[in-house]
């Protein structure tokens, strides 16, 4: 009968909780188990269930103990105990403050240690070592870091609990290899775990131990520590199991082998589980099994950069231009084949063949047979090839002596190599890439099998091409650009917008309308909460979806899937995924530098409609341009001055022609210009500013116009391309706001510009008076760049201006007498979004 869910055995809210698990390489001393208590006291709130293996080595000395034990060596057993009790102080030392926290743990850990002592010595006395008593020894490991870990996070204020594995994890109870009834520890690990949670309690809870029949102490197999985690976020139903590790991730493949391997960004469930019984050795090969139909994803994370987000192994399948995500090597294999004619259409061989390895204790790493059924091949250990030709030639010894079986042929010096990938299910040509990578790098193949389910195909190669081989298929299947990257692709050009706001949207409502045979795929969106990304391009519909959400005030982490994270951390996170021709396109009105040289280390092209960069200080800009050069990266800003108007673009015909444009003038503030326009016709400051907010012309703090901010940053970029070399400080500009609105938040300068309205009636009166017309100027040469209020005649050019129309003069030395000048509406989500488009689209595969 099923057991009825109690309030306290329910699993605690669906997300609420973190597995975490610690390797024995993470907690290798005192430092060592400082860092993961602070990675465990990291997420606010923590409901953070926490998983230890023993402490680095100490599960292999304890099996030495045991050895020594058996055969009555209680010297070199009391010398190894020694050894381990003074490692365990010394951590104990380490990682508490108090004398009488330190004192407390000492006294814990000599019971334990006298306890191992006086057990090995029982041991040594009867000579005999059952395997419960083994499991029993070398389960102490754990449960002495465990130990270690809840003390150091008392000793942080933390509320922590030691909880024993054996009262948790239910299992078949087979000694040394247990694995875990998985109904019966979901209700134990409800009963006992969801109460603490509760409470605010962390768990810590030793890996690799489980409790067999009767009570009984049994251990889960070597690496059981990753198992006892999956086992444990199944039952909670956690929101991510996170293995931390002595490794970056799971990588392509082996990268000793191949210096290029990348760490995979996302594996799907079924392919990180092949991979694991491939030889990945990363991931114990069962640790997947619980998580078969429930999801929970699995971070595999470096425990020395936490920040780094390491492998997710979930139920997505991304990553899709990818059918092969990685490959693996295993080394040390023997090739035995049985031949015979007598084993044509007679049932049982196969059978036979494995039930011998079987008994004999030899595990099968690859299985072919081909359809003549004239012979069977498989892989074993080449260590244990021996053992299995005598296994076999026992078997088959009546088939043998009648001729019927040809013998049983071994080669040793093999290794396998297996490619896996969810999408080389029904993408033909995968096989036959592999084979002519391998055969063009002269490796021979000396067997094939590929599972029906198309997810992996492995090969049998001698031993010494391991290397060559696993640089060709990995060149191949182009893993270097997994990770990160630019893949020069023909028909896909991928854009992640920095900055969904007015322009942004905009642009996102336009992109669609592009007439060009590749548009560009939108693939990710940051805001100021964090990003949405999917490497395969958003969908119209989570575009749709992403531009409602944002016109309604909301922040993109309130969207599902998105992830928090600051601009450079997600321009970080994004570029580990191969892109083809990725560019940034950044749409805010920030100091974005952080986030820009992430992306053009990354080899990313940059478009900008944001000011800021390009007007920071002159140092900080050329080094931006070097990086973009070393990077072979372009940077695009059309935008940045005179909206959607060929400025920058004439710019670059005049000089690239040989023209030297000797001064620029003009006015080049939209806003400004549609306010003085407005003015001047008689209306209210308040209500014309209002109306420029409302219409997409201002910055996000229009103080940024109105101080004449934003156009000196204009005139500094226009100034810098002539020859100017000063900075913004340099720049002489004449401020429209008064100094008592120039300091108060934003949304108080908006809710009190009507006490502005006179300031603006006078200065317009006096203007009107003078029978001259109010003009924000700008005027940048090699050596001065000034901006400010003139009041020009109504005969000159400039006056002739309307709305958010900017004009933008260039003197050259060809445009000398009479200048080239360009004019036309200067801001606006319309106009502006198009001159960001025009600008990705020269980024675009023709
Ligand atoms: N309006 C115009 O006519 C023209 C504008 N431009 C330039 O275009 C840019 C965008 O203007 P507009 O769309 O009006 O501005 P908005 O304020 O409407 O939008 C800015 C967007 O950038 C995001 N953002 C700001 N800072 C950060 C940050 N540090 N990290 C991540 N995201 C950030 C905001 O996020 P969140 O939503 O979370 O706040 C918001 O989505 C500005 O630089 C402007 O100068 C250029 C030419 C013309
Ligand atoms: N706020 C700016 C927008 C374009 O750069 C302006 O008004 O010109």
């Amino acid at each position: 009968m099923p057991a009825r869910a109690t309030k306290s055995s329910r699993p605690v809210k669906k997300s609420a909780v973190d597995v975490f698990k610690f390797g024995g390489a993470s907690l290798a001393d005192a430092s060592a188990v400082r860092h993961a208590i602070g990675i465990i006291l990291s997420p606010r709130p923590s409901r953070t269930v926490t998983v230890v293996s023993a402490l680095a080595g100490v599960t292999d000395a304890l099996l030495a103990i045991a050895e020594w034990a058996r055969v009555g060596d209680t010297k070199a057993v009391d010398v190894a105990v020694d050894r381990l009790r003074a490692r365990h102080r010394a951590v104990a030392e380490g990682i508490l403050t108090t004398q009488r926290a330190r004192k407390a743990l000492v006294k814990e850990l000599d019971t334990a240690f006298d306890e191992l002592r006086t057990l090995a010595h029982g041991v040594a006395t009867l000579r005999e070592l059952t395997p419960r008593t083994r499991d029993y020894l070398v389960a102490r490991g754990e449960q002495l870091s465990a130990q270690l870990v809840v003390a150091g996070l008392l000793g942080r204020g933390a509320k922590a609990q030691y909880v024993e594995a054996a009262e948790l994890i239910r299992t078949d109870g087979v000694f040394g290899n247990a694995f875990p009834d998985l109904a019966a520890t979901d209700r134990v690990v409800r009963e006992r775990l969801t109460p603490l949670l509760r409470r605010k309690v962390l768990p810590v809870i030793p890996g690799f131990v489980g409790g067999g029949a009767e009570g009984a102490l049994v251990t889960l197999g070597r690496g059981g520590s990753d198992l006892t985690a999956t086992v444990l976020g199944r039952s909670l139903k956690a929101q991510r199991i996170t293995l931390w590790k002595d490794v970056p991730g799971l990588m392509t493949t082996d990268p000793r082998l191949v210096p290029s391997a990348r760490i995979v960004p996302q594996l799907n469930v079924r392919e990180a589980a092949e991979l694991a019984y491939y030889g990945a050795k990363v991931l114990h090969p069962r640790a997947l099994i619980p998580l078969a139909h429930i999801s929970v994803p699995v971070f595999v994370r470096p425990f020395a950069d936490p920040g780094a987000p390491g492998t997710e192994i979930s139920t997505r399948h991304t990553l899709q231009r990818y059918p092969v995500k990685a490959l693996s090597i295993v080394r040390g294999q023997a090739l035995v084949t049985v031949t015979g004619n007598g084993m044509l259409g007679v049932p049982g061989i196969a059978a036979r063949t494995f039930a011998a390895l079987q008994q004999a204790g030899i595990s099968v790493t690859l299985i072919t047979q081909a359809s003549s059924e004239h012979s069977i091949s498989l892989c074993v250990p080449a260590e244990r090839s021996a053992h299995a030709r005598a296994a076999l030639e026992q078997t088959f010894a009546l088939e043998l002596s009648r001729r019927e079986l040809e013998g049983m042929d071994v080669k040793t010096g093999m290794a396998t190599l297996a490619v896996v990938g969810l999408g080389m299910a029904g993408s033909p040509g995968i096989a036959s890439r592999m084979f002519t990578a391998l055969s063009q790098s002269g490796v021979n193949i000396v067997a094939i099998a590929q599972g029906s389910s198309e997810l992996n195909i492995s090969v049998v190669i001698a031993e010494r091409d391991a290397e060559a081989a696993a640089r060709s298929v990995h060149d191949e299947f182009q893993l270097d650009k997994i990770g990160g990257g630019g893949v020069r692709s023909d028909d896909r050009l991928d854009v992640v917008l920095l900055g969904v706001g007015q322009i942004g949207r905009e642009l996102l409502r336009i992109l669609p309308r592009t007439r060009r045979r590749v548009k560009p795929t939108i693939v990710g969106l940051i805001d100021r909460s964090g990003y949405l990304f999917d490497p395969e391009g958003l969908s119209p519909k989570q575009l749709l979806a992403a531009v409602a959400h944002k016109e309604s005030g909301a922040a993109l982490t309130s969207m599902p899937n998105a992830i928090r994270a600051s601009a450079p951390e997600a321009v970080a996170q994004i570029a580990r995924h191969a892109l083809s021709r990725p560019v940034l396109v950044d749409l805010t009105a920030d100091e974005t530098l952080p986030a820009i040289r992430k992306a053009l280390a990354a080899d990313w092209d940059i478009v900008l409609a944001n000011k800021k960069p390009l007007s920071a200080p002159r140092g900080e800009v050329q080094a931006l341009q070097a990086l973009a050069k070393q990077h072979g990266a372009r940077i695009l800003h059309e935008t940045t001055v005179g909206a959607g108007l060929p400025v920058m673009d004439s710019y670059a015909k005049l000089v690239e022609t040989g023209d030297k444009v000797l001064r620029v003038e003009g006015c080049t503030s939209g806003t400004l210009g549609f306010l003085l326009t407005e003015i001047g016709k008689g209306r209210p400051f308040s209500e014309a500013l209002g109306d420029a907010m409302r219409l997409g012309y201002t910055e996000p703090d229009p103080r940024d116009d109105l101080s004449g901010m934003d156009v000196a940053r204009k005139a500094l970029i226009l100034a810098r391309l002539i020859g100017f070399t000063g900075d913004l400080t340099d720049v002489t500009v004449e401020s429209l706001v008064p100094e008592a609105f120039r300091s108060m938040p934003v949304a108080k300068f908006k809710s009190t510009l009507t006490q502005q309205d006179k300031m603006w009636a006078d200065r317009q009166g006096t203007a009107t008076r003078q029978g001259r017309v109010l003009r924000y100027v700008l005027r940048a040469t090699p050596t001065a760049v000034k901006v400010g209020l003139q009041a020009v005649p109504p005969s000159h050019p400039l006056a002739g201006l309307r709305g958010t129309d900017n004009q933008i003069v260039f003197t050259t030395m060809r445009y000398r007498e009479h200048p080239l000048v360009i004019t036309g509406p200067g801001a606006g989500p319309a106009v502006t979004a198009a001159g960001v488009l025009n600008d990705i689209l020269q980024l675009t595969p023709a």
